[in-house]
């Protein structure tokens, strides 16, 4: 979203949308259509799926996974979040004048390699990258606003893989508005076997905590630490409400953030709903020793930084 667009249409391009971490998590009791408000701080890190458009006469969708992230069952055609994008954009943007008709054609590829079902929203950066790849490949030139609108009617967490870096979200995570961050903070990402159903953990989180309060935490402190630039001051306040209930579902979660914490990590938490963890390490280099000895011990350790853009152009 941060890229000029081409000056000239497109036949092919590749857009590049990244991780997110909640570095604050604050979940209220669920409102009245089943929704939790959050007062939550995304930080985009450098973990990528990459979503390539060509022009075709028709609609095709094909998707290439990590094998890094093992046997992974993805929805099946006409279920996939790009399917979804593409029937939106077309429906809501393409019988504006200059784009032609309705129905979407493009041939679309989708490499994945942040986890799936992890907690780190790969399906919403999927959508963000095709929301900013469709635009630009059937020449939309959707306003930035109306993009976020959409992106929000989807999934709470598409705005933020549209605008990436580190930013605050509030509502049921789809207001998003940036925060400054001139910190470069080192992560290890540990994805675990398995994912974990966001719904389920929200659910979980229901039955856990049926006294609590409509109002989630606020982000306050987090974002003061943030503005310290110091990982140690940062590690102190990071916080999620859902690691209480990703644990109990995921009790090996616990043992896993504290075998980063004993490899020299600053902090280890659950990514958002789970089941990845992540852990903020005091400079890169400290990240590479604690990946390093995490896989050691036989776990799958990945080294991020953030902030990082939001969904971009690449090619
Ligand atoms: C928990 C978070 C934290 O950022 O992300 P993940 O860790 O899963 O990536 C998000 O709230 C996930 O956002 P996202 O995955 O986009 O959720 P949506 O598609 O909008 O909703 C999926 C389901 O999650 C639950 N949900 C989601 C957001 C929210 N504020 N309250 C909810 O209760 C609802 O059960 C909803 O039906
Ligand atoms: N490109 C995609 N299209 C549709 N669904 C996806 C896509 N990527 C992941 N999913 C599915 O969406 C759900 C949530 O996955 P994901 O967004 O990766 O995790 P999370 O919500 O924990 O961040 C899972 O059921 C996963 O299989």
């Amino acid at each position: 979203m941060t890229d000029p667009r081409p000056l000239t249409d497109p036949r092919r391009l590749t857009v590049r949308a990244a991780a997110k971490i909640n570095l604050h998590l604050g979940v209220g009791a669920p409102r009245e259509d089943g929704f939790h408000p959050l007062d939550t701080v995304y930080q985009a890190v450098s973990l990528y799926d990459d979503l390539t458009a060509t022009e075709a006469d028709d609609w095709s969708l094909s998707t290439v996974v990590d094998p890094a992230l093992g046997a992974v069952e993805l929805p099946g055609p006409g279920e996939n979040i790009v399917d979804k994008v593409a029937d939106l954009l077309c429906s809501e943007r393409r019988g504006a004048e200059r784009s032609g008709g309705v129905a979407p054609a493009a041939h679309v590829e989708v490499s994945k390699a942040i986890p799936v079902a992890g907690g780190m929203a790969g399906g919403s950066a999927d959508a963000a990258a095709a929301f900013v790849a469709l635009d630009r490949l059937w020449n939309l030139e959707t306003p930035d606003e109306v993009l976020l609108d959409l992106a929000a009617r989807l999934g709470s967490d598409i705005p933020f893989s549209l605008i990436g870096g580190t930013a605050r979200g509030v509502g049921r995570g789809e207001v998003v508005t940036p925060v400054d961050d001139d910190g470069a903070w080192a992560w290890v990402v540990v994805p675990a076997v398995g994912g974990l159903s966001t719904p389920a953990v929200y659910r979980h989180w229901d039955a856990m905590f049926p006294d609590a309060s409509p109002e989630p935490a606020p982000a306050e402190r987090l974002l003061k630490a943030l503005a310290s630039g110091d990982p140690h001051v940062l590690a102190t306040a990071l916080h999620n409400d859902l690691q209480a209930a990703a644990v109990d579902l995921r009790p090996d979660l616990g043992e896993l953030i504290a075998e980063g914490e004993a490899a020299g990590a600053l902090r280890g938490m659950v990514s958002g709903s789970g089941p990845t963890c992540v852990f903020l390490c005091e400079s890169a280099e400290s990240a590479r020793a604690v990946a390093g000895e995490l896989r050691a011990s036989g776990h799958t350790a990945l080294t991020a930084h953030g902030p990082v853009a939001g969904a971009h152009v690449v090619a």
